[in-house]
């Protein structure tokens, strides 16, 4: 009964307009920045393509449509926990066999934007997340857990997203023990505003990739590239992070975005 009244509720605020629905989703389209990993160690992903069908023409009188080529992992998009070798044998771990619950969910937002814009490899740590934690309150079970750093900001040039130099990406990102913290706290996933769930360093960590590693090890989720996050609250969102159902995939692009109270 009590479900069935704040469902009400939730339908009279949204369509009232009291409750927001905010976009964390960057445009995708052959401008979107993609991973670009070592060419002695892998393959990359390829950019994303849009390519016309028809457009009310000779190739289609009265519409429009397009076919596209792109990776998984192309845009703001949602790690499965095969994307990694670590996660490889979860049954429920593909993109179409994660339960859908998992999709929606309490959001926390830790906000590193004045350290990562004062150091590009900053790396988020359990104390600055107990500190949130003294601030907001405990990170639940169940939780997503986002680390804003305002890099969305660089999403208009690839070369600035990936901040490379001779040395790689530098980007930032979490400790391994900060994920192990917020694996045992029980949460749904981790996700982050730049290019990976991890910095761009993160190829020389140990474990290598520990946001990868780890997060999918513990069959938990990933999403990269997510935008808007200074507008969320610290706690109180809900989050909304649907990947399409691939067979078997490893990860998807997604429309991100969260329900929360128009401020
Ligand atoms: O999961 C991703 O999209 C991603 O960033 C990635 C993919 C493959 C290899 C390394 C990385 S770091
Ligand atoms: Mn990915």
């Amino acid at each position: 009964m009590i479900a069935q009244r704040l469902l009400g509720e939730l339908a009279s605020l949204l369509v009232g307009g009291e409750i927001e629905v905010l976009d964390l989703t960057a445009v995708l389209g052959p401008k979107t920045p993609v991973v670009k990993l070592p060419p002695d160690l892998a393959v990359s992903t390829p950019k994303v393509e849009i390519h016309t069908i028809s457009t009310y023409d000779k190739n289609g009188p009265w519409w429009a449509w397009n076919w596209l080529k792109l990776g998984e992992h192309s845009g703001t998009h949602f790690d499965a926990p095969i994307h990694w070798i670590s996660g490889k044998e979860h049954a429920d771990g593909a993109t179409d066999t994660i339960p859908v619950s998992r999709f929606v969910g309490p959001v926390n937002v830790i906000d590193c934007s004045k350290e990562a814009t004062a150091d590009h490899d900053f790396l988020l740590t359990v104390d600055h997340i107990k500190a949130w934690e003294k601030m907001n309150g405990e990170i639940s079970r169940g939780d997503w857990v986002l680390m804003r750093t305002d890099w969305y900001k660089r999403n208009g040039s690839e070369a600035e997203f990936l901040n490379s130099d001779e040395s790689g990406p530098h980007s930032p990102g979490p400790t391994a023990e900060a994920i192990q913290y917020l694996i045992d706290k029980g949460i749904c996933g981790w996700g982050s505003e730049t290019i990976s769930t991890d910095a761009g360093q993160g190829g020389g960590m140990e474990p290598p990739y520990p946001a990868h590693t780890l997060i999918h090890k513990a069959n938990k989720y990933g999403l990269a590239c997510l935008c808007n996050l200074d507008r969320l609250p610290a706690r109180g969102a809900i989050l909304i992070v649907a990947p399409l159902k691939i067979q078997n995939g490893t990860g998807s692009p997604i429309r991100a975005m969260a329900l929360t109270a128009r401020q």
